[in-house]
């Protein structure tokens, strides 16, 4: 069996994983600043918070995941996702992306000290909750693994078995600084919505190809036409 391609989503004595995944959100005014040049500084934040909307709502849905927590200093999407079913914390650390997962994922471990830990970004508006936990049965079968963003250069999820530490390292190029910290590799197919974070316009109108959860395509549909088709 090569590895990352296992079945199942049972630990190793065949308990079934239950999963807190650890969501991290800038403050909305500074978030999807490369969606600016097709979406204008205007609506960007909306976008951004409907994205991260559709993104937890889907999360939430899936079968084998027990909390969402959000990383978050932004007061307007804390109180969005909060009513989805989210629990928010804020970015305490304020020392970027990679202290604030390590931050969220000591605050899931201690709500709930049994489960694993995932990173997911809140980017991914195309995110289909059966791919989702595809993608969390394969994980659970490894101390670490992570998902491989769609241009293949970062990554859009990382996960951590219980008791093991996370390491995230984001950014850039992370696919490859992921693969070199011992993480495997998940490599599934089917699993699109997973991989598809929205950055650019480009990445807005391939999340759109792929079908948007509703809050993205009402942004969509409220916008001008340039930018989403
Ligand atoms: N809490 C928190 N989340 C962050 C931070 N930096 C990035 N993120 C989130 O991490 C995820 C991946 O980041 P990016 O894809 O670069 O998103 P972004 O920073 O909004 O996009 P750009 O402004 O275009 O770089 C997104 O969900 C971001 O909101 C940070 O310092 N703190
Ligand atoms: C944060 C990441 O990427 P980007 O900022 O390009 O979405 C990443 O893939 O590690």
């Amino acid at each position: 069996m090569t590895p990352g391609r296992r079945d199942g989503g049972t630990a190793g004595d065949n308990v079934p994983v239950h999963w807190s995944l650890v969501v991290p959100l800038k403050p909305l005014a500074l978030a999807k600043s490369r969606l600016s040049e097709a979406a204008g500084g205007a609506m960007r934040p909306a976008f951004a918070l409907a994205f991260a909307q559709d993104t937890v709502a889907r999360a939430l849905s899936c079968r084998a995941v027990r909390d969402v927590v959000v990383v978050t200093d932004d007061p307007l999407a804390a109180a969005e996702l909060n009513r989805l079913g989210a629990r928010t914390v804020p970015d305490s650390p304020g020392a970027g992306l990679n202290a604030a997962l390590a931050h969220g994922a000591a605050e899931a471990r201690a709500l709930r000290p049994a489960a694993a830990v995932a990173a997911l970004n809140a980017d991914l508006p195309a995110l289909r909750p059966e791919e989702l936990d595809r993608v969390l049965a394969v994980a659970g079968q490894f101390p670490r693994a992570f998902l491989a963003d769609a241009a293949g250069i970062g990554t859009t999820f990382l996960s951590a078995a219980p008791g093991v530490e996370l390491r995230p390292a984001f950014g850039g190029h992370s696919r490859h600084r992921h693969s070199a910290s011992g993480a495997v590799e998940i490599e599934l197919d089917g699993v699109e919505s997973v991989r598809r974070d929205v950055d650019t316009g480009d990445d807005l109108r391939a999340a759109l190809a792929l079908g948007v959860g509703p809050r993205t395509a009402a942004r969509c549909a409220a916008a001008p036409a340039a930018w989403c088709c």
